[in-house]
């Protein structure tokens, strides 16, 4: 399974409460049972789930949630060594209780004994109370000994780097000078960080806003519009979110539009579309410059994820052609009329996003990444013959593979005549790309370095 996941995963009822009656710890449950299942996404999960508490507990649902995933590597070690035999995958909610146990003993400051009590009750409450013995006992033990399993596990690299044995190798095999900062960057909270929608206000005068309110923030280095903020905050709190002035996107993201920047009259897709961040900003640039007649065609396979679009540009205001298509089925949705540039955020590990999306940690598995290479070497193909000649092309992911980003483009490249490689501010000349490093074909960004989210860019040009 990829990240873009099924929404409709199972819901768990474990006590017939109604929406927002249930405590935090109840409800992580459920998200972490499905996510522990492949059943979906942390985001899908707990978008799902989220009004099944009341909203003062929603932080505490969040903190749960991502602390466990986050925790994961670390956490299922400890729990596999801890149990003479491993959960049935029937009684995966109960191994999801077992791990919330031990996040809340190991990094939260519930005292030990509420901690325990909570889990046991936890066993009742989803009518396994044969297992109350057993995780009051492994609980007990771990309390005691606590120090010395760690220590045995330490050499374990899912231990130590709190990150899948797998990803680890491949980081080291990729990016050996960069691994430990990579790990260290991809196990972080990440900063919160704004797009100001400048059509509407600058970002000099939403800065001080923010600062009226007492919201401390800081000028991204290389998108104009982004601000990174001291303290995360609820979007409810920022000036202007429900009208459209303001947007949450990391810096990274922030880069396509002002790579592509659109000019007066094009014909623009976005080929893999939703949440439609990125579609979002193109329309904000276009905007920006007064460009009433730029065309903007948005294409999203995911129905359910064509809706986050939607209601994505309607809270900034602004309209698209949306079609609902798997971009590399052209028959199903081409009209036949070429684009002038196309941004294509293919779908893709999102290992350079980790520290965002930490059941990465949960659901990526190896074998995900020559599924997401071919899915994305089809869109790639196909998705070329809509670019008129001359026209730009915009690759971009947010993963740190180079399969999926320079090899990939490596790949293009050797096999369309009519594509070259081009400078990523040939479209921006006075905004020279200084972020990430250069690799052999396009810029590869960490999250290590200068705090954005790990991403790739490649800009190409049709002959
Ligand atoms: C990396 S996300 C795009 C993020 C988006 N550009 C933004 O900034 O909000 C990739 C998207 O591609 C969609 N997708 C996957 N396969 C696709 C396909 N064959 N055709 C169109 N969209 C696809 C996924 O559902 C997902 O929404």
């Amino acid at each position: 399974m990829n990240q873009y996941d099924n929404a409709s995963s199972s819901n768990i009822s474990h006590s017939g409460t109604s929406t927002g009656q249930q405590s935090p710890r109840q409800v992580a449950v459920n998200v972490l049972t499905n996510i522990l299942l492949q059943q979906g996404s942390l985001s899908t999960q707990l978008a799902r789930h989220q009004l099944d508490v009341a909203s003062e507990h929603t932080p505490m649902l969040k903190e749960l949630c991502f602390g466990v995933c986050r925790q994961y590597p670390r956490l299922n070690s400890i729990a596999l060594h801890l149990l003479a035999h491993p959960f049935e995958e029937k009684d995966t909610d109960l191994y999801a209780v077992l791990l919330l146990g031990l996040y809340q003993l190991t990094y939260m400051n519930t005292p030990d004994h509420a901690a325990v009590n909570e889990t046991v009750e936890a066993c009742r409450l989803l009518k396994k109370d044969w297992a109350t013995k057993l995780m009051n006992a492994v609980l007990r033990r771990y309390q005691r000994e606590a120090d010395e399993i760690v220590e045995a596990l330490e050499a374990q690299p899912s231990v130590e780097f709190n990150m899948p044995k797998w990803l680890v190798k491949r980081f080291n095999k990729h990016w050996p000078d960069h691994l430990e900062d990579i790990i260290d960057a991809s196990n972080t909270h990440p900063p919160m960080c704004i797009r100001i929608n400048e059509s509407l206000v600058s970002r000099e005068t939403y800065k001080e806003q923010l600062a009226d309110l007492g919201i401390d923030s800081e000028d991204g280095e290389f998108s104009d519009s982004a601000l990174y903020l001291r303290n995360a905050v609820r979007v409810a709190e920022l000036p202007g979110f429900d009208d459209g002035f303001v947007s949450v996107q990391d810096e990274a993201a922030q880069l396509s539009a002002q790579i592509l920047s659109p000019k007066d009259g094009e014909k623009v897709l976005d080929a893999c579309a939703a949440p439609g961040g990125k579609t979002g900003h193109l329309l904000e640039k276009a905007n920006l410059s007064g460009l009433s007649s730029m065309e903007l065609t948005a294409v999203e396979l995911e129905p359910w994820r064509m809706e986050k679009i939607e209601s994505n540009l309607k809270r900034l205001g602004y309209s698209a052609q949306l079609i609902c298509a798997d971009a590399s089925d052209l028959e199903a949705w081409w009209d036949g009329e070429h684009f002038d540039k196309i941004l294509l955020d293919v779908p893709c590990t999102a290992t350079g996003v980790i520290r965002r999306n930490p059941d990465i940690k949960i659901n990526r598995k190896p074998a995900d990444i020559d599924d997401l290479v071919f899915i994305q070497r089809e869109i790639l193909n196909k998705v070329w013959a809509t670019l008129k000649s001359g026209g730009f092309m915009l690759y971009a992911t947010c993963s740190l593979m180079p399969e999926e980003n320079e090899q990939q483009v490596q790949h293009f490249l050797a096999n369309q005549d009519d594509a070259k490689e081009v400078a990523l501010n040939s479209l921006a000349p006075d905004e020279a790309a200084k972020w990430g490093i250069p690799v052999s074909h396009g810029r590869q960004l960490f999250p290590h370095i200068n705090g954005h989210d790990g991403f790739y860019y490649c800009l190409l040009q049709k002959a």
